[in-house]
């Protein structure tokens, strides 16, 4: 029995949906998840919600940017080269008395004695009886690091948007940050559909089952791009498997990926499986290739996202409609995860079909080399690719050297 939707409004098919239109459908539901305030030290690879404001100006006072002696550049205006040592300051350790006619010892970081607006390195220094010798010409630098020449008190220094990647930290935390506002990371379940389907190493039990080889790799996927991978679960060709399988996870996630079961083959039950749960159907089916299958609706507040089982299809469509969809609910908004980029061809590519196509290609020192025997059902091709590369419906061949739109794969 071939399943066919029964819904009120008519869902957009395979025949009239371009990529570029499913894509819009996602993005327009797409929108961030919650905030939260988390501690620093838990906020690595996180999406800032609010920007980081710095707590004081940085640094806070004009400070030594070598190890050596402050001066008071009025005390050598007569060709003193000859100071007394008044004393020593340290980051964390200020000298306090005066440095008036005399030279304090510093080393890199310290505040510098009030008065003092020079720095003499340490290497230009020659010593005799407790007094230092300057020389006689002075450096162009003075080697001061002026208050709040970093940024001062109160700056934005991280946008709301920016990743907290290590660069950003090292910002966080000298901003002096303990907490910072971060968008909600959105929660993955993977349902993967199939009564052949097992867990990798078993498989060799029988010649009618399969290593279900999406469900790791697709929580890898949710991590890579900032989910939180929230478990998977293996369900036979089962409408009714799906629908306890699909109450349990959508309980716990914000995005249910479906992976399997998305055609028209009478064991494809996947949004039969989710319609007892008031499943919305936003788009089923796209003129792509692979990844012709794809749907998506949604489950009251929660996405739901269905790839086909081939593996590349599979792969291919997690990556143009999941990727985007997580970077949109983690604050990023849907184009961050989609950077194509043009980049020039190693080799010539023929001319696009009849549905756009996403090609497995990978990156080599000549340029995009498209790989040899694209399949929707391959699995040793993703071995391989490190790219996809877009080639629009009807495009013209191109030669080597002419640039396509490829995407970090
Ligand atoms: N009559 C039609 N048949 C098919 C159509 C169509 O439009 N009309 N579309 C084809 C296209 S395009 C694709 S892609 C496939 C995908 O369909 P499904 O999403 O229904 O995928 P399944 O039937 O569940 O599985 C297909 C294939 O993939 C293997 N698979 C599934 N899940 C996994 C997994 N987790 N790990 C490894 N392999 C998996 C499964 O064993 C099948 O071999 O449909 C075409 N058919
Ligand atoms: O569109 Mo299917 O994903 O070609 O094989």
């Amino acid at each position: 029995m071939p399943l066919e939707e029964k819904s009120s409004a008519p869902v957009p098919c395979a025949a009239d949906l371009s990529f570029d239109a499913a894509q819009a459908l996602l993005a327009a539901g797409a929108v961030p998840l919650g905030t939260e305030r988390v501690p620093l030290r838990k906020a690595g690879r996180r999406v800032l919600a609010e920007p980081v404001v710095a707590a004081f100006d940085s640094p806070r006072r004009d400070t030594a940017a070598m190890d050596g002696v402050a001066v008071r550049e009025a005390d050598l205006a007569d060709g003193t080269r000859r100071l007394a040592v008044a004393g020593a300051a340290y980051p964390g350790a200020p000298f306090t008395g005066t440095a008036e006619g005399a030279a304090v010892r510093v080393t890199t970081g310290a505040a510098l004695p009030a008065g003092t607006d020079r720095v003499v390195p340490v290497e230009l220094l020659a010593q005799a009886d407790g007094c230092v010798l300057l020389p006689e010409r002075l450096p162009d630098k003075r080697h001061v690091r002026p208050r709040a020449s970093d940024f001062a008190a109160g700056a934005p220094v991280l946008a709301a948007g920016r990743i907290l990647d290590p660069r950003a930290l090292v910002v966080a935390a000298a901003a002096d940050a303990a907490e910072v506002v971060v968008w909600r990371r959105p929660r993955v379940h993977v349902i993967a559909s199939g009564d052949e389907l097992v867990p990798p190493g078993q498989a060799g039990a029988g010649d009618g089952l399969l290593p279900d080889s999406l469900s790791e790799a697709l929580q890898l996927l949710v991590r890579q791009w900032g989910g939180q991978p929230g478990g998977a679960t293996r369900v036979p060709d089962d409408a009714g498997a799906i629908t306890a399988a699909a109450q349990a996870a959508l309980a716990d996630c914000d995005i249910l990926v479906m992976a399997g079961g998305a055609s028209r083959g009478e064991r494809d039950l996947a949004r039969a499986g989710l319609k007892p749960m008031g499943l919305e159907t936003d788009f089923a089916g796209v003129a792509m290739k692979p990844g012709k299958p794809v749907w998506h609706g949604r489950v009251g507040a929660k996405q739901v996202l269905g790839l086909p089982g081939n593996p590349t299809a599979a792969m291919t469509v997690a990556r143009l409609f999941l990727v985007p969809l997580l970077t949109a609910l983690e604050g990023r908004g849907f184009a961050a995860g989609l950077d194509w980029q043009p980049m020039p061809l190693a080799a010539g590519a023929e001319a696009g079909g009849s549905r756009e196509a996403f090609l497995c290609a990978a990156r080599t020192s000549g340029g995009v080399t498209i790989l040899d025997r694209q399949s929707a059902a391959s699995q040793a091709m993703l071995g391989l690719a490190d790219l996809l590369v877009r080639r629009p419906a009807g495009a013209p061949a191109l030669a080597a050297g002419e640039r396509v739109e490829a995407l970090r794969f």
